[in-house]
């Protein structure tokens, strides 16, 4: 994987390099580092790797809290430099047809696990191996991570860059998410420590 172009981009949480990752020239869906102009890569980088979500982080979906994440951590790392790293990893990484098929047999009853399995994948297909490729080209050597994902703390852990710290994300549950959220602190053992 390599850096395939960047550019600069002023957004509404701030000023940012947007850098483009991939294997290929013509890469249809990058993975992308959202770069804050005010990042000091001499302290440890509060970094967010956020996984794609058209329906939340696009279209304001209330199925889940993905949307509000975004621009909680962007405005976070726009205000005091970090890294928005964003995975092409929809629904994930069922991709968006099938998560769609996923919504359609939750309104039936079935969690958010069951769906994916129903569906024959597993409850989450994600791997967070490219995130760490993206911080080791990046230079990145220490980061402040901001999640409740155990998984991708993990992913860090068994990295070559050291996590320094973990800082929750919490978004306030929504009725129209309770079931996704309960079925994340549950089955993933999300850390949503209680709101
Ligand atoms: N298959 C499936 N994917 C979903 C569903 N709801 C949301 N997603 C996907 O779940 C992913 C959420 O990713 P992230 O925002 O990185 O969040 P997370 O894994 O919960 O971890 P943190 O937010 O870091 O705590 C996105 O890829 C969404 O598209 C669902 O009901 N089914
Ligand atoms: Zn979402």
């Amino acid at each position: 994987m390599k850096i395939l172009s960047q550019a600069s981009i002023p957004t509404d949480y701030g000023d940012f390099k947007v850098i483009a990752f991939g294997d290929h020239e013509d890469e249809y869906s990058p993975h992308l580092a959202l770069v804050s102009t005010k990042t000091n890569m001499d302290k440890p980088v509060l970094v967010r790797i956020h996984s794609e979500c058209l329906t939340g982080d696009t279209f304001g979906s209330h199925r889940c809290e993905c949307g509000e994440q975004l621009s909680a951590s962007l405005e976070r790392i726009g205000a005091e430099g970090g890294i928005l790293i964003y995975l092409r990893q929809e629904g994930r990484g069922i991709g968006l047809v099938n998560k769609l098929k996923a919504y359609m047999l939750q309104d039936e009853g079935l969690d958010t696990v069951e769906a994916n399995v129903h569906l024959g994948f597993d409850p989450d297909e994600r791997h967070y191996d490219v995130a760490v490729q993206i911080l080791e080209k990046l230079d990145v050597r220490e980061i402040t991570l901001l999640t409740n994902n155990p998984e991708k703390v993990e992913a860090i852990r068994e990295s070559s860059v050291k996590l320094v710290h973990r800082e929750p994300l919490i978004i306030p549950i929504r009725e129209s998410n309770q079931g996704y959220m309960k079925t994340k602190e549950d089955y993933f053992g999300h850390l949503l420590d209680h709101q």
